[in-house]
């Protein structure tokens, strides 16, 4: 199996190398652009986008990312981590921030509103229960997290999320992308990481097979006026 890295600057890292541990898989943190030659495939946990933009910046690392996006490697970013894939993301802070790019896609950032609005839900995933087996549905974390709001024609929607739109109560409803997939990419918008299901990184593993990626061996892991009624339950400071 090759090696598997997991993006290491800030956020998730630990939690995405533990998940792939329990899947017998190595999971390598990488902090330097020379680091990447070293792994087949990449995981960019979530976090915070841009304090994790701003460190990538300063290891100079978006050449590389860039390069190893473009070379058709299997890259799967979660929460922080898809906005950082996405070709366009709203709701940046002032000045924005740089994005890898590559995901043909608009992110919205913080799109369920601040951290106090971070819940759980459960998604039908069908595509994973096909390649996976379990389960139908998968249960999202999702901690101050963004939305898909368009897709290009590449990109296939592997999960949606229905939005309860608080607007005097009319009772409608905004369907939002929270899981794409295209070729080499894979995003989702919540987290598995922190679940006991290991079937999103075991799917992600499956990609790098696909995609003739197995030469080396080993994997490194390195608002809107919504009325969500679930509470979040995990209360962790990385993510923002
Ligand atoms: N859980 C997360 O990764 C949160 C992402 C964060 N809101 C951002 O914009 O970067």
């Amino acid at each position: 199996m090759a090696l598997v890295g997991v993006l290491a600057l800030q956020g998730s890292f630990n939690e995405h190398i533990a998940a792939l541990r329990r899947l017998g898989v190595k999971g390598v943190e990488i902090r330097k652009p020379e680091q990447l030659e070293t792994v087949a495939s990449l995981i960019i946990p979530g976090g915070e986008s841009t304090t994790m933009a701003k460190l990538a910046e300063y290891h100079n690392l978006f050449p590389a990312l860039r390069e190893f996006v473009k070379m058709g490697k299997p890259v799967w970013g979660t929460c922080a981590g898809l906005i950082f894939l996405a070709n366009k993301a709203t709701g940046q802070k002032i000045g924005g921030q740089e994005l890898i790019g590559g995901l043909d896609c608009t992110v919205h950032r913080n799109f369920f509103g601040s951290q106090i609005r971070s819940f759980e839900a459960e998604l039908a995933v069908p595509e994973l229960a096909s390649k996976e087996g379990g389960p139908e549905v998968f249960r999202g974390v999702f901690i101050r997290a963004p939305a898909i709001l368009d897709v290009g024609p590449e990109v296939q929607v592997l999960a949606d999320y229905l939005v309860p739109i608080n607007e005097e109560n009319t009772g409608s409803e905004k369907k939002v992308i929270v899981a794409v997939r295209q070729r080499n990419l894979l995003a989702t918008a919540f987290h598995p990481e922190l679940t006991a299901d290991t079937r999103w990184h075991s799917y992600f593993l499956k990609m790098a097979t696909e995609t003739g990626e197995e030469a080396s061996s080993s994997i490194v892991a390195v608002g809107a006026d919504l009325n969500l009624d679930q509470q979040p339950k995990i209360d962790l400071p990385i993510f923002q």
